[in-house]
């Protein structure tokens, strides 16, 4: 309210004047109020514009803060075929802006506000212009000219500037940061984050960073558009001399035609003051009023993601009750399940049913495609069959508390993936209860053959295997002469130096020995001596390993296992099968066969068929 206020002050003032020129008489103690109210006006003003700025900016960072903290909870949360879902997926995108997570949320809030403001203010000095100008002659030509430069000045705020920027990013605390949030969000590591349980950990390690990093943790680009102002250009010039246009304008009406000056010279600067910013308010509206629908669409449907039901529902059976008895493993029921993923049209199984006693260790054969892997899914309870039902010592398994059928078993999918994170924390994860603890993770990583693997990389169990994405190195638009800054080599010119500086991220492992790590996570789920893991679930696990190192690797699963159950899947005939209390051969989506090696080769089925393709190479 205070420029309308300023603005009636203005037009007292004026008044006083020109009574005053009338009736050559001035009311002294008046005048002094009326100026002393103008000018406390005037520093009104001023403090709130500072006490604005200030205020707007913490309120940015923490308002940004909480949205971005939302939105890695709203994701989270989600169960794979949810994730998986198209119309999910639009709605998750539509908070990944150009500008950082929270961009469209916040910039709803601050339009909605920011529009309510300058109505109101428009409201106002409406009514005061009017009564001023109604009094002036000539005031409404001079109005118009006022509008000019404003005009001017607005329509040349979207022409691009050039800037040149770096940032390079050193603090290991942001870099988690956000490889948490990319771990989050990138739907690669759906399946490993909803298997081994880490969606709370994740959202409380991403929350206590934030609050460690404060102001900091903005990203680079958010940090850029609070901070760095546009710098004056020639529009601003222009601007300058525009706003003399007025002034000049009616000094050569008052030499050409003297009779048509208004009253009082004074009221120019008044109007011309109130015309300037009554524009400008105009102008700020129209301009907020166009995105602020959308903005406040983006606001609510930042809130409905908390509101997307999740396919798989959680159960009330506790599954943990009896630890003890896990420790001997969990028996295995699939009875006539038949499963399609959500949007195929086609069963990856058909009828499958079959039996794998408590303690058992199990190989599912098949060739590509059968369904192997589909197994393993469901026992994980990523998805839930289309038809029949999976049994887990004699319950349910959609009857159980996902939270404890999770925690009571260990996978590791074909189609592992790394998090964007430090090698140490990729298998601390592993287990999120000891996630830092550095024995364990150490002996994890001897378990998973990834030792010798870890030390030859420069930084060891610190090294990022990828650097996430607010996390990189960008060196834009800066001089072609400068070649190093902050100490890194710089690759001029935008998005084509950021491509490589993600390259520069690769460490170049092997997938061998990249297996090696999501090895080393599984053990580490195994480790704790209070873990109450009863199934293990492995995934073609040496598919990239070499021999001697596949060897040593079904050792050690051997010793590990212990007298749980394993089930594992796999193309691969010998070590494995050779041990396995059971074989179940899958084609085409159905279990085939069952038993042991020697009672399939017995057989004389698909089994022998297939392993006798692969022995007659050895023959
Ligand atoms: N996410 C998915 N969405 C749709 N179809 C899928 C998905 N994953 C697998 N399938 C399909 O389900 C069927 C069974 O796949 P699955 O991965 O279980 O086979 P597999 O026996 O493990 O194969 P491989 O030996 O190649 O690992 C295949 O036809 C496959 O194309």
């Amino acid at each position: 309210l205070l420029p309308a206020v300023s603005l009636w002050y203005s037009g007292q003032l004026l008044n006083i004047v020109q009574r005053a020129v009338d009736s050559q008489n001035l009311d002294t103690k008046y005048v002094v109020k009326i100026a002393a109210g103008h000018l406390a006006c005037r520093l009104g003003n001023s403090f709130l514009q500072v006490s604005r700025t200030t205020c707007r900016r913490h309120l940015d960072i923490h308002i940004n803060t909480h949205f971005k903290a939302h939105i890695v909870h709203a994701h989270t949360r989600l169960d794979c075929p949810t994730f998986e879902d198209s119309a999910v997926q639009r709605q998750l995108e539509e908070h990944q802006g150009a500008f950082g997570f929270s961009s469209a949320a916040w910039e709803g809030l601050i339009g909605a506000i920011t529009t309510l403001q300058s109505v109101l203010q428009v409201v106002t000095q409406f009514s005061v212009l009017v009564n001023l100008l109604r009094q002036q002659k000539d005031g409404i030509l001079f109005a118009l000219l006022t509008t000019i430069p404003i005009m001017i000045q607005y329509s040349g705020v979207n022409s691009s500037i050039s800037q040149a920027y770096a940032a390079v990013c050193s603090d290991k605390n942001f870099v988690r940061m956000y490889g948490l949030r990319d771990l989050s969000t990138q739907p690669q590591h759906r399946k490993e984050l909803v298997a081994g349980d880490l969606g709370p950990y994740i959202y409380k390690q991403f929350q206590s960073l934030q609050k460690l990093l404060g102001p900091y943790a903005l990203s680079f680009r958010e940090t850029r558009r609070l901070y760095i102002s546009r710098k004056p250009g020639w529009m601003s010039s222009l601007f300058t001399l525009c706003s003399e246009i007025p002034k000049i304008v009616f000094a050569f009406r008052a030499v050409h035609s003297p009779e048509k000056l208004p009253v009082s010279l004074a009221s120019l600067n008044v109007i011309q003051e109130s015309v300037s910013s009554f524009t400008l308010m105009v102008y700020q509206i129209y301009r907020e009023a166009e995105s602020l629908s959308e903005n406040l669409q983006s606001i609510k449907s930042l809130y409905k993601l908390d509101e997307i039901e999740n396919r798989v529902r959680d159960g009330n059976t506790h599954f943990l009750e009896n630890t003890l008895s896990l420790s001997d493993g969990i028996a295995i029921e699939f009875r006539n399940v038949s499963f399609k993923y959500p949007w195929a049209d086609a069963y990856a199984l058909r009828n499958v049913s079959f039996k794998i006693e408590k303690g058992r260790l199990c190989v599912i054969v098949g060739v590509n495609g059968s369904g192997k892997s589909t197994i393993l899914k469901l026992l994980a309870r990523l998805y839930d069959p289309t038809e029949g039902q999976i049994f887990l010592d004699g319950k349910d398994i959609q009857t159980l508390v996902l939270a404890d059928l999770r925690r009571s078993i260990a996978v590791l999918f074909q189609d592992y993936t790394h998090f964007p994170l430090s090698i140490a924390e990729n298998i601390g994860m592993g287990d999120p209860t000891h996630a830092f603890d550095e024995d364990q993770i150490r002996q994890a990583a001897q378990l998973g053959g990834a030792t010798e693997v870890i030390e030859k990389l420069p930084e060891g169990f610190d090294t990022y295997l990828q650097r996430p994405r607010e996390a990189r190195d960008m060196f834009v638009n800066l001089p072609p002469e400068m070649d190093t800054l902050f100490g890194k080599k710089i690759q001029n010119s935008g998005v084509k130096s950021r491509r490589k500086a993600d390259r520069s991220d690769d460490t170049g492992l092997s997938g061998g020995e990249m297996q090696r790590l999501a090895l080393s996570r599984t053990f580490m789920r195994t480790l704790n001596p209070e873990s109450h893991i009863g199934l293990l679930l492995f995934d073609e696990p040496s598919a990239s390993l070499d021999p001697e190192a596949e060897h040593d690797l079904f050792d050690r699963l051997r010793k590990l296992r212990g007298s749980k159950t394993m089930v594992f899947s796999s193309h691969r005939f010998g070590n494995l099968t050779r041990h396995a209390d059971l074989i179940l051969y899958i084609k085409m989506s159905e279990t085939i066969e069952s038993g042991t090696h020697d009672e399939l080769l017995a057989k004389g089925g698909g089994y022998a068929a297939m392993y006798n393709i692969q022995a007659r190479a050895f023959m």
